[in-house]
């Protein structure tokens, strides 16, 4: 079920092209939204909001166009935006349920939702107190909590691992899988941080200057590569050059031999050179393709 689509989508800036031509399409589930400072993430969100106008191209949220839809879009799309935007004084609670009352719940079915929402986010006893005495973590919470307290089909959560400590950062990432998974809301998530979106989304989309450099699945993504690295305790020159006498191609990479695997004998060879020298092996592991992995290929559309 297609939850966006973009076609051409290009916002100009007087300096800059921040979106250029960009099309894709993004599913049901957790997408990751990848792209260096400045590749243009936010711009993208806002334009799916209604929020900015395309300098050309069009964009569809739930069936929606942006440019003419944009109250209904947020009506049932919750975002939480990347920037620091609480104000102080209030606490979580009031807060919240000032944010459900603005969606259209009446008063006290507005306490309640927002109460069962910062429960979901890990936010307890602390939502009574002033958000100016708040942690980073829990103002992520409470900007997550603020998101899906109108119970949207989508939510597109900008940079939500921002500012947060490596356990915080994995609290958060599980909460956002929890939102894909056990609500049955549709995720769309940005990071700049490439390697931690590979865990909780389902779909990555890697843009850079604004461009599409990559959209696919997490399975696509980390399918196995073409080569194995072998490391063994003592005899890493002489297992080197018995394999390629043996018609393999090896690098050495530090204490490690990386072969390529021509064809699946080649794991044979391996295992046979191993015995035949004596050697002690400590491991034997096909690569996996990262993320990383794209911005270092060619661009591939
Ligand atoms: N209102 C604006 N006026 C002028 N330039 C802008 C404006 N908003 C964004 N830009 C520029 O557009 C480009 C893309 O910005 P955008 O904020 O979308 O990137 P991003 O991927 O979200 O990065 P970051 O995580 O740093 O916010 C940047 O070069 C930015 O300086």
């Amino acid at each position: 079920m297609t939850i966006l689509a973009t076609e051409g989508l290009t916002r100009r800036f007087p300096r800059v092209t921040a979106l250029d031509q960009l099309t894709v399409t993004v599913g049901s589930g957790v997408t990751g939204l990848v792209g260096a400072n400045g590749a243009g993430k936010s711009t993208l969100i806002k334009i799916l909001l209604g929020l900015l106008e395309p300098s050309a191209g069009s964009a569809q949220v739930l069936g929606m166009d942006v440019t003419t839809h944009g109250a209904e879009i947020r009506r049932i799309v919750g975002y939480m935006p990347e920037h620091d935007c609480l104000p102080p004084d209030l606490s979580a609670t009031e807060f919240t349920v000032h944010m459900a009352q603005m969606s259209g719940l009446p008063r006290t079915a507005a306490r309640e939702r927002a109460a069962d929402v910062l429960r979901h986010v890990g936010l307890y006893e602390e939502r009574y107190r002033a958000m100016g005495g708040y942690s980073t973590g829990m103002k992520q919470r409470v900007k997550l909590a603020q998101a899906l307290v109108h119970d949207p089909r989508l939510v597109l959560l900008d940079e939500p691992t921002n500012g947060l400590d490596p356990q915080g950062r994995d609290e958060m990432l599980a909460l956002i899988r929890k939102i894909g998974t056990e609500f049955g809301i549709s995720v769309l998530v940005t990071s700049h941080l490439l390697g931690e979106l590979e865990r909780v989304c389902d779909h990555v989309i890697v843009i850079d200057g604004g461009k599409l450099l990559r959209s696919s699945s997490i399975a696509e993504f980390t399918q196995t590569t073409q080569t194995v690295t072998v490391e063994v305790e003592e005899g890493q020159e002489a297992l080197a050059a018995r394999l390629t006498e043996l018609g393999e191609t090896v690098t050495a990479h530090g204490r490690m031999l990386l072969v390529h695997v021509r064809a699946p004998e080649t794991f044979d060879t391996l295992r046979d050179a191993v015995c035949e020298l004596d050697l002690c092996l400590v491991r034997m592991e096909q690569g996996r393709q990262r993320i990383e992995d794209v911005f270092r290929e060619p661009v591939n559309v």
